[in-house]
């Protein structure tokens, strides 16, 4: 056991997030604005009971439960100003809570309600983005953010959401993501779109393993060539417990291969998918070394934050600075900027700020 570590020292350490919804990660304040100005109800007009209800909502046991509670962030996000509004603040909250990188996602097809074009949306969130990051550099907490286009694995876009992904590759987008409710809508309905990704030499992440099991990340990778595990969780169904854990072939190759697993911590408690964070596969697949990561997956819905989520798993497995480090060395190493730059961070942000800690 290590000696506690301070919540206002893990603010300050940076942290690197690979899996951060764009549309789950709205300030209750911002959504009574934005709801005021297009006349969208909403369960309640106080920002604070409004920050409760999402969490509660989403406390449901179920993804699909869970996903419902996105109508309403969704519907207040479909102007240019709205979305440029949600990125700016989105890079700021980040920033401010010691994140130094960021990939966020989010699905242009669903902000297309007024009269809004898909490059138009992409636009808008990219403008969001650097005017935040230029904020936050001001502010003194610097912060790179990459955006990620998701596809809706129910919807039929993910071709032409996957070009889209590739048009804008040059002004901020990454990476390319599917998600959505996952039983039923196997990856493979889309394998169109992962195989134009891959002649385009393009990154990719697939939410999988998360409501469902092996067959979704086997097919995810095996079938689909997915880059990262969008959670992954799940990799523990093929990994027999006991003093000498056994992995199955699916897992032993996703170790081997050192595929990132982007774990959601308390996002999976609200699904269901895990009992409690004590419980959570995060403490075996960290002993295993697989490529674990950390990420908030939606802030609103679980009232949280990337300080919030390392301070969980630090309470519940005893982590120190040295856990907190290497996950966030794990992240950086598997983030979709190009190599150089990741290294820039590790060594120029990252590394420095471990070894004051650790010191
Ligand atoms: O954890 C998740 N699993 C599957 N889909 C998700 C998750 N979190 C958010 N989404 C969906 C709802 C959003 O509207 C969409 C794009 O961000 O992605
Ligand atoms: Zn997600």
């Amino acid at each position: 056991m290590v000696a506690r570590i301070r919540y206002e020292d893990i603010v300050k350490a940076p942290k690197a997030l690979l899996h951060d919804h764009l549309d789950g990660g709205l300030r209750p304040a911002t959504i009574v604005d934005l709801a005021a100005e297009v006349g969208h109800e909403l369960p309640t007009t106080d920002p604070v009971a409004l920050g409760g209800w999402f969490v509660a909502a989403a406390d449901s046991g179920s993804l699909e439960r869970y996903l419902e509670t996105f109508a309403h962030t969704v519907a207040v996000m479909q102007t240019a100003s709205a979305l440029r509004r949600v990125a700016r603040e989105c890079a700021l909250d980040l920033a401010a809570d010691g994140v130094v990188y960021a990939e966020v996602r989010f699905a242009p097809e669903q902000h297309l309600e007024r009269d809004l074009t898909l490059d138009e949306v992409v636009e808008a969130v990219l403008a969001g983005f650097v005017e935040g990051s230029a904020l936050a550099a001001e502010a003194g907490t610097p912060i790179r953010v990459g955006t990620l286009l998701t596809a809706m694995r129910h919807a039929a876009r993910s071709q032409e959401i996957a070009e889209l992904a590739v048009r804008h590759r040059d002004h901020g987008v990454v990476g390319f993501d599917i998600a959505g409710a996952e039983a039923g809508f196997p990856p493979t309905r889309h394998l169109d779109a992962f195989e134009y990704l891959q002649r385009e030499n393009f990154h990719f992440t697939i939410h999988a393993g998360e409501a469902f099991g092996l067959p979704s990340i086997w097919q995810a990778i095996q079938w689909c060539g997915a880059d990262r595990l969008g959670h992954g969780v799940r990799i523990v169904d093929d990994i027999t417990g006991g003093p000498e854990p056994v992995l199955g072939r699916l897992a032993a190759y996703v170790r081997d291969k050192r595929i990132p697993l982007e774990l959601c911590p308390s996002s999976n408690v609200q699904t269901g998918a895990v009992a409690s964070i004590a419980e959570h596969p995060i403490g075996l697949l960290r002993d295993l070394r697989f490529r674990v990561t950390v990420n908030t997956d939606n802030r609103l819905m679980s009232g949280t934050s990337m300080s919030r989520e390392m301070a969980l798993l630090c309470e519940a497995f005893g982590y120190g600075w040295r856990e907190v480090q290497w996950f966030t060395i794990n992240a950086m190493k598997s983030a979709f900027i190009p190599f150089d730059q990741r290294l820039q961070i590790i060594d120029e942000v990252i590394k420095p700020a471990y070894a004051k800690l650790l010191a």
